[in-house]
């Protein structure tokens, strides 16, 4: 059912986004630095530059993300960034990383100055994401497809991204039939998941500026991707 040529695309898109992973030596800080408000949002801050960085090269790796105008280019990047790094730390807080991280990533988001109420909606995405039990070409397909959503803010050529992620779409619905042959509607249920991402941002971006209250600081790359300071 997934053509030759299909199976090229994903394979070129599975093995980037198992390529660029944060290095061990950011993430083994996550176990070693002690615990209090200022230390996790410091480590924290510190992985989600490191998983930016990460973010860019996964893109570029995108067949067609680099032919787009440049323009939109940093318009999808700025517009995807929180998204697929909720879908990336979901992941690792889904899947028991053997080397604990999981523990340790939950423990420092909740306790990291984020306030109670964006708590809830943040753990209930991560539990419904761990629900789907996802594998990973469906987990490097959907960041790809988070990626290349072509009604983010200043995108200017709509047509130029929908041609790069429809074929995407197309490839994420077929391994959804192939690994989860039971349950027909499962691509739908990974689709809504990416309706949720979308409410997510909006919490972000009060969770930035709570932040910005107590006069945290970021990296000069963060502030360049979430246009603060
Ligand atoms: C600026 C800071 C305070 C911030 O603001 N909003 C968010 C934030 C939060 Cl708190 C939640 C969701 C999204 C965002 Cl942007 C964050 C922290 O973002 C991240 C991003 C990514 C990881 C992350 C990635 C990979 C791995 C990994 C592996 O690959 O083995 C093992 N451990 C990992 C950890 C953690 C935290």
């Amino acid at each position: 059912e997934i053509t030759k040529e299909q199976q090229a695309f994903m394979k070129v898109i599975v093995d980037s986004y198992n390529r660029h992973q944060i290095p061990q030596d950011v993430t083994k800080k996550l176990l070693q630095e002690q615990y209090s408000a200022e230390e996790n949002f410091i480590l924290l801050t510190e992985m989600a530059t490191s998983q930016v960085q990460v973010l860019v090269e996964f893109t570029k790796n995108i067949p067609g993300f680099l032919s787009l105008d440049h323009e939109d280019q940093i318009a999808l990047l700025k517009g995807s960034a929180v998204e697929a790094m909720f879908l990336r730390s979901a992941q690792v807080l889904s899947t028991k990383m053997p080397n604990g991280h999981t523990e340790v990533l939950e423990e420092r988001i909740r306790n990291s100055g984020i306030s109670e109420e964006f708590m809830t909606p943040m753990f209930n995405f991560y539990k419904s994401i761990g629900k789907l039990h996802m594998v990973q070409e469906e987990q490097a397909l959907l960041t790809a497809v988070t990626i290349l959503t072509p009604d983010r803010p200043f995108v200017k050529d709509h047509p130029a991204v929908e041609r790069l992620q429809e074929p995407m779409l197309e490839v994420l619905r077929k391994l959804c039939a192939l690994h989860h042959p039971r349950e027909p509607q499962y691509f739908a249920r990974l689709l809504g998941r990416l309706t949720e991402l979308r409410t997510l941002n909006h919490y972000h971006t009060e969770m930035l500026t709570s932040w910005r209250m107590n006069d945290q600081k970021f990296t000069p790359l963060l502030c360049e991707i979430w246009d603060v300071q």
